[in-house]
């Protein structure tokens, strides 16, 4: 067992219906191998004892999330990622917490991070690339739904799960915004055009990361890369965008890029659109999971 300490729950605040429906505690799983460490804390793979479902235990330390000020971004990542349930999206389970540290209970990927299948790779054949960028895409469109962006789209973000299929993880800089019908009702005649624009246009960060992220499969680095920040900073406002002589990309890859990495946001392709894109229809797969 690699974590000894009892599981103590804190005297709390009125409870959210979510936390009266199971109070989760460190005795309800037994807890195996690390899986890997990150910023804040351990992941251990885990089994819930009375179900035996196998699941990644996220343990955080709560002096370092304090120490980081990250505690109210890992409330919204909690908040946000609890309530998607897409195939391509990494389920969260729930939570709960000691006196030292916060537990998330995440759906296990089995096959790991695709950050380290790149690295292997160094890059990815145009089928493998087309069916995970139409996964990604597929959650994205029900992300954008439910008014969630996530806006930090990149590979160390994606994990694999067992069949193959890509998982976004990681919410830790996604936003709700709020839904102008339902909370703003009224008043909208008095917002000014750029908010109005940029509520309904923010979720195209994503598209465009997606872009960025379907170039890096292809080309196993990503578009405006350059030594000096400031070098990379120039050619993203510009768009300096090229594309170097490879037999394994073909134009139909270079258009689909193209239409994403839009300076204006309102004219990248719309992410159902990239879905009937000829390049993706023809190297996608269509059960949507990549078996290699
Ligand atoms: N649900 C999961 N299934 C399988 N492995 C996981 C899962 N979650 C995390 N891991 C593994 O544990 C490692 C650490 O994950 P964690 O999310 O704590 O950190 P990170 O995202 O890599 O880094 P950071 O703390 O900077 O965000 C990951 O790199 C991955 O290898």
């Amino acid at each position: 067992m690699a974590i000894a300490a009892e599981s103590q729950q804190e005297p709390k605040t009125p409870l959210k219906a979510s936390e009266v429906e199971k109070r989760w505690t460190l005795n309800d799983f037994d807890i195996g191998k690390p899986l890997g460490r990150g910023k804040f804390g351990h992941v251990y793979l885990a089994r819930e004892k009375k179900s035996n479902h196998i699941v990644a235990l996220k343990v955080l330390f709560k002096s370092q999330l304090k120490q980081s000020q990250v505690e109210h971004q890992l409330r919204r990542e909690v908040e946000i990622q609890s309530h998607l349930r897409h195939p391509n999206i990494l389920r969260l389970y729930g939570y709960f917490y000691d006196q030292t540290r916060v537990y998330l209970i995440l759906e296990y990927a089995a096959k790991g991070e695709l950050y380290k299948e790149l690295q292997k790779s160094k890059c990815f054949s145009e089928r493998r690339t087309a069916t995970y960028i139409a996964s990604l895409a597929r959650a994205l469109i029900y992300l954008h739904g439910k008014h969630v962006i996530h806006r930090d789209i990149k590979p160390e973000n994606l994990l694999i799960g067992l069949q193959g299929e890509l998982k976004i993880a990681d919410f830790g800089w996604s936003v709700h915004t709020f839904n102008r019908r339902q909370t703003m009702c009224g008043t909208l005649d008095y917002l000014p055009p750029e908010m109005v624009e940029s509520i309904q246009h923010d979720a195209s960060v994503d598209i465009w990361s997606l872009g960025i992220l379907c170039y890096e499969f292809l080309y196993g680095v990503p578009p405006f890369e350059a030594k000096e920040h400031s070098d990379t900073y120039r050619r993203i406002v510009k768009v300096d965008l090229k594309f170097p002589a490879k037999p394994t990309v073909s134009p139909g890859a270079q258009d689909l890029i193209s239409q994403m990495l839009v300076k204006d946001s309102t004219q990248r392709l719309p992410l159902h659109k990239l879905l009937e894109h000829s390049w993706i229809v023809q190297n996608a797969d269509p059960s949507g999971v990549y078996r290699g």
